[in-house]
């Protein structure tokens, strides 16, 4: 558990659509240093949840503080067909208002697709587009990063990968939000949490969690 102050703290968030209610009331305080996951089925409000907490959408009430660098990995890809790997850089560099490329090249050799660098995102395979949409979410050095199924389309060598980034992330004090519907990951968690009729319930401390204590 850390010992320093959320830097998203999230109070009663509602949410529907139409007359149909998504979110009942969701609490979650996510700490620097922290690699918490989120899981539920399909269609249990975890997309529209990760959205509020990026700002990206308008909860029905509640409120949801956030401080410190916001990134945010997307499930839906945000690349552009036509522009390279190192085009996408750029522009997300200017959007950032960060002065070199330096991190975004470690995370492109830390993901194993600096050969690509040249190549149009319409030459890309879909697991390597979603490991640009990784880059372009890491590359500003974020310290609240919010995460939709990152691992999409990941061979398993990228899969194990995008965990040690993870936890390396965690390690230096960034403060990490995994949303999935699979559990399989709960060891590598130090909390998980179930969404589950627009409520969230801790389901377990996992191993990870049992040892930062
Ligand atoms: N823009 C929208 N308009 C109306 N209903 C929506 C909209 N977006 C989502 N929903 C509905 O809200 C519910 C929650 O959707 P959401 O995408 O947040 O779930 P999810 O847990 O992320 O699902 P999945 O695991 O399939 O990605 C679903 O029933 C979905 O159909």
């Amino acid at each position: 558990m850390s010992a320093v102050g959320p830097v998203l703290d999230v109070r009663d968030v509602r949410k529907g659509y139409r007359d149909r209610p998504v979110l009942r009331g969701v609490f979650l305080d996510l700490c620097p240093g922290q690699l918490v996951g989120i899981v539920g089925e399909n269609g249990a409000g975890k997309s529209t949840l990760l959205r509020i907490l990026a700002g990206d959408l308008a909860a029905d009430s509640g409120t949801v503080e956030r401080a410190g660098r916001l990134g945010c990995c997307p499930q839906g890809t945000v690349l552009h067909q036509a522009f390279t790997v190192e085009q996408h850089l750029q522009f997300f560099q200017a959007a950032y208002g960060i002065s070199h490329l330096t991190r975004a090249y470690e995370l492109l050799e830390e993901l194993n697709f600096s050969d690509y660098r040249h190549e149009p995102v319409a030459a890309l395979s879909g697991g390597t587009r979603q490991k640009l949409n990784l880059v372009l979410a890491l590359m500003h050095d974020p310290q609240v990063l919010l995460l939709d199924e990152p691992y999409q389309g990941f061979d398993w060598e990228t899969y194990l990968r995008f965990w040690d980034l993870a936890a390396a992330l965690r390690d230096r004090g960034c403060a990490v939000l995994v949303v999935s519907h699979l559990a399989y990951d709960a060891s590598r968690l130090d909390i998980l949490y179930r969404l589950q009729a627009g409520v969230l319930l801790q389901t377990e401390q996992t191993e990870a969690g049992r040892a930062a204590v």
